[in-house]
């Protein structure tokens, strides 16, 4: 169910850094269309040698994002297996991840923000119609396609990253390093549920309206499994409404978390709400 990419078809350019248990890399791949060939940029990410009985859960991964297609959802164009190589051929998506932006930018408007987390909730509308669970919705995984201009009021455009290899083939110290993004049933169970979904999308809400900067990030994986030991919450935004939204998805209760329908339609009265005016404060200049 993969298209497999020959290993001569892909140049490799620098390192991108690294995720769990992969390498990242920009590259280009080169493949002929009715006799004329085409070089296109993309992003290679290759499984780790020494994880490499993780191989299936990592193209596992990227089938379920070619299985499906969506604005807002990463192309996966094939694999490449090459020696002992493992390697998933994405899209190139220019901007890179979310939560890296964020904290790069300072003039990013509350609108701007709101624009990124109705995508966001619009790729999950799409999963949870198709009864797919992401398991991995963070800042991180978010991808900016476009920056949008504030001058020319362009909007911003995000597409969602393949979740990696399963939580359950990871070790337990790299779920918990995924707290509070990684629902709290999903400790016991290492089971990812539409409503898991519901929960990492409310922390991502914390993310983005903080600029990028990563909940309870000082706290050792000790201290992150007592938050979810005490039911505790992460600290509530100025912003009531949207406090109130990310802790309807950030209930304990798995069933108790809205749907998306929910969720777009609360995003959507945020949008229109006064607090853009209100908040227009913070975008004038000093
Ligand atoms: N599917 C993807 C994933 N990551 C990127 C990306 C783009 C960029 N400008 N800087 C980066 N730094 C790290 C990753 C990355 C692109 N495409």
């Amino acid at each position: 169910q993969f298209h497999m990419i020959k290993h001569e078809d892909l140049t490799w350019s620098e390192s991108l850094g690294q995720g769990s248990f992969t390498h990242i890399f920009r590259g280009s791949k080169t493949d002929q269309r009715d006799g004329v060939t085409h070089s296109t940029e993309v992003l290679l990410k290759v499984l780790d040698a020494n994880h490499k009985n993780c191989w299936e859960s990592f193209f596992e991964a990227a089938s379920l994002m070619s299985q499906i297609s969506h604005k807002h959802l990463l192309l996966v164009y094939g694999i490449s297996v090459h020696k002992s190589k493992n390697i998933m051929v994405q899209e190139f998506v220019k901007h890179g991840a979310l939560d890296l932006y964020l904290k790069k930018s300072t003039s990013v408007s509350v609108s701007w923000k709101l624009d990124v987390a109705k995508q966001l909730a619009c790729a999950l509308n799409f999963l949870e119609e198709k009864n797919i669970a992401h398991g991995n919705i963070c800042a991180k995984n978010l991808l900016l396609a476009r920056e949008g201009d504030p001058s020319t009021d362009n909007s911003p455009f995000i597409k969602l990253s393949d979740p990696g290899i399963s939580m359950a083939l990871l070790g337990k110290d790299v779920v918990l390093d995924r707290i509070p993004w990684v629902a709290p049933e999903v400790l016991n169970t290492l089971e990812i549920e539409l409503e898991c979904d519901k929960w990492s999308f409310g922390s991502t809400l914390w993310e983005i309206f903080n600029n990028g900067e990563a909940p309870l990030q000082g706290l050792d994986p000790i201290h992150k499994q007592q938050f979810y030991e005490h039911f505790s919450n992460l600290p509530a935004l100025e912003w009531t409404e949207l406090a109130d939204l990310i802790s309807q998805c950030m209930q304990y209760q798995p069933e108790l978390r809205p749907s998306c329908r929910s969720i777009i339609r609360q995003l959507n009265s945020l949008i229109t709400s006064d607090y853009e005016i209100l908040h227009a404060s913070d975008t004038l200049p000093k």
